[in-house]
């Protein structure tokens, strides 16, 4: 059993996530921020891997304080379980995802072990496979450990693995009014293309602020 997996991501018009910096871009709009804070509010646990972590150093909390309110109203904790998938444990002690403001699970692999002692201090440690996080494994534990809804926030290279993995059941895309480019800056499903392309069907499209969001349930054939 699995949690249902869908994915949030803010894209540039011309599928981009980030410039070639890989700095965090600002694509969403005050709109856009607010619907992903009401969906963060309602998912049991956000996950990201670690490059997002070394490049955004995100937070993954709750913005308003309103919505904290309401899942404590509703016996949950202020703020979703963080998930930081982490081969090979390169979390700085530093990151704002090993505060104590929610609880965090870093998933790693056999080769991550050096690190455990120091991290297990900060977060929970859970190891699945040796080269690369077993993402399967990871969603089966998160299952039983009470997550129905896993918000994945990227970026492209997870993403790819868990599309490859057949473990994503929607996607969520804000497209902000913006052209990024750069042959090198990573898109919404980075890595290796797939020799099939991978089917959507459309929920939803509306405009929100001066971009768009859209709403893909994922086909497997
Ligand atoms: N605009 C947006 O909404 C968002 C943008 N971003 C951007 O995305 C970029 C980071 O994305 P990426 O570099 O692709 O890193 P990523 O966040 O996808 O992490 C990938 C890393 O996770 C580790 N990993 C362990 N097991 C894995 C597995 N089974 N499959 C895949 N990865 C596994 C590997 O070390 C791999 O390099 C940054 O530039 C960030 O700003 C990230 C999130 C959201
Ligand atoms: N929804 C959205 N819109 C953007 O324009 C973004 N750049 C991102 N980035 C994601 O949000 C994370 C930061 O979260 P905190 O504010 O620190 O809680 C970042 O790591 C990306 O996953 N998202």
């Amino acid at each position: 059993m699995k949690p249902f997996v869908f994915v949030n991501i803010a894209s540039s018009i011309d599928g981009k996530i980030s410039d070639e910096s890989r700095k965090q871009v600002r694509i969403s709009c005050r709109e856009d921020f607010q619907r992903v804070d009401r969906l963060r509010a309602f998912s049991d646990a956000i996950m990201v891997g670690i490059g997002t972590v070394l490049s955004d150093d995100p937070s993954l909390t709750v913005k308003d304080e309103r919505l904290r309110y309401e899942r404590v109203q509703a016996g949950k904790d202020e703020n979703p379980i963080r998930v930081v998938v982490d081969s090979r444990l390169r979390i700085p002690l530093n990151a704002k995802i090993l505060d104590d403001r929610a609880r965090t699970i870093v998933a790693t692999t056999e080769k991550g072990l050096e690190r455990v002692k120091l991290i297990e201090e900060r977060a929970e440690v859970v190891v699945f496979g040796r080269e690369k996080v077993d993402l399967r494994l990871l969603c089966e534990y998160l299952y039983k450990i009470g997550v129905r809804r896993l918000m994945v926030e990227g970026g492209g290279t997870l993403i790819n693995s868990l599309l490859r993995e057949k473990m994503i059941d929607e996607f969520n895309i804000y497209y902000g009014n913006m052209i990024i480019g750069g042959r090198n800056s990573p898109t919404v499903v980075d890595g290796e293309s797939f020799a099939d392309p991978v089917r959507l069907e459309l929920i939803s499209c509306q405009k929100l602020g001066e971009g768009i969001f859209t709403r893909w349930r994922v086909v497997y054939r």
